[in-house]
């Protein structure tokens, strides 16, 4: 009999989900289903069912969960940073060698011709109209130097590129990945100015929203090259059809086409193939499935976006109380006097707190009561309990 359930709503590697003991089973019912994993799906219309404890997305990109309705029903949601970004900085590359030489052209044409007598002949006439420029030694400009920024600058350098970057908010463990060799700048201002190719690696979020847009495609070099492996509302697509119109932007090499975008002259559309290799998918759910486990059977909560990370160590024996609650003042001392109420031992308690956010772990030596669960439910700002045992 399984102790836990997990619902995928989209298909998740086989290796991370293996991982998943015979205290597991997987349900298509959410209704039922402690964890959720999934990748692109929208969850934001979702119905979000009481019983859901966390949710891992099996990738980078979090704009497809509800994270604040999330952390208020005490769902923690996890991503997979860096697990799929090699697969991404390689497509990136692909895409400066596909907006410089015109491949995807070439190669069409040669469909067109290929039932014609001599090819080869036809080929060397016809390949002029084809040819393109090197990407050694121009510049490109690199915005958000998180897992794939970093990876996708230090790899372009070393193709030749004179590489900028700019991340007001890089961590350091990606300044530390950084090639000493990138030009680091303060503002994106600097990349507009002087890049030929410009490559975004931001999240989607309200300040980076349509961020490529009339007034700073303005302040671009002419016959620029836009790079999006990022998200499609980072760039305003109105406005760059004017600039692909107009010759101001050379090349938009999109990794999420739509509809406007899809058919755009001048656009390079792939469907969203970033992520879509083996490995990264491995990579992800490994992390993912991993993540889930952790915080299911143990309460550790780590690369959470909604949740402090919060380990207290693997759970090994007596009663582990979980809380996930408001970060508001008064809180321990109410958690801490339920137990006393009953004259329990607190043997371990950690808390830690995110913005509006808060986590508890309480481990005492014994069991406990139903009834603890429920007071510490009823204290205003308590989100969810789990107690584990
Ligand atoms: N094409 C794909 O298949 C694919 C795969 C993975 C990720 N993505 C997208 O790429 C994004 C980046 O992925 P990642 O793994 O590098 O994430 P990450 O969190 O490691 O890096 C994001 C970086 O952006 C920086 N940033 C945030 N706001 C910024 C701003 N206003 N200006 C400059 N920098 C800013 C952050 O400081 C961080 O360093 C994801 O959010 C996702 O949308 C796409
Ligand atoms: O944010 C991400 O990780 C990527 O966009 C990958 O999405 P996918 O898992 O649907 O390929």
């Amino acid at each position: 009999m399984s102790k836990y359930k997990y619902s995928c709503l989209n298909p998740i590697a086989q290796v991370g989900l293996g991982l998943f003991s015979e205290e597991y089973t997987k349900t298509d019912d959410i209704k039922e289903a402690d964890a959720v994993l999934v990748r692109s799906a929208s969850m934001l219309e979702m119905e979000l069912p009481e019983n859901i404890s966390a949710i891992a997305r099996a990738g980078a990109g979090v704009n497809n969960i509800p994270l604040d309705k999330c952390a208020s029903d005490g769902i923690v949601v996890f991503n997979t940073p860096g697990a799929n970004a090699n697969g991404v900085k390689e497509l990136v590359i692909a895409g400066l060698m596909l907006a410089s030489r015109n491949i995807v052209g070439g190669i069409n044409w040669v469909q067109t011709i290929k039932e014609e007598k001599d090819v080869a002949k036809l080929v060397e006439k016809g390949k002029s109209k084809f040819a393109g420029k090197e990407i050694q030694g121009k510049k490109l400009g690199v915005i958000g130097l998180g897992a794939i920024g970093v990876l996708a600058a230090n790899a372009a350098n070393r193709l030749g590129m004179e590489v900028y970057g700019c991340d007001p908010y890089i961590s350091v463990e990606h300044a530390w990945n950084l090639s000493r060799d990138i030009i680091s700048v303060k503002s994106k201002e600097d990349i507009y100015k002087e890049c030929d190719y410009i490559s975004l690696h931001v999240p989607l979020l309200e300040d980076t929203k349509k961020m490529i847009n009339k007034e700073t495609l303005s302040k671009c070099k002419d016959g620029v090259v836009i790079l999006n492996f990022a998200r499609d509302l980072l760039v305003n697509d109105e406005d760059m059809e004017e600039a692909l119109k107009s010759g101001k932007v050379a090349a938009y090499v999109t990794d999420f086409p739509n509809e406007k975008t899809a058919g755009m002259k001048g656009v390079i559309a792939i469907p969203h193939l970033g992520a879509s290799t083996e490995e990264s998918e491995d990579n992800c759910a490994v992390m993912a499935v991993k993540q889930i486990k952790d915080y299911i059977e143990h309460g550790i909560i780590k690369n959470s976006v909604n949740y402090p990370d919060c380990d207290a160590g693997t759970f090994t024996g007596g009663t582990r109380v979980t809380i996930n609650h408001k970060n508001i003042p008064n809180m321990l001392t109410q958690f801490t006097g339920v137990f006393s109420a009953e004259n329990i031992n607190i043997a371990n308690l950690l808390n830690k707190s995110k913005g509006d956010y808060a986590y508890t772990v309480i481990d005492i030596e014994g069991g406990v009561s139903n009834g603890i669960a429920d007071k510490l439910k009823a204290i205003n700002g308590v989100l969810k309990v789990r107690t584990l045992s």
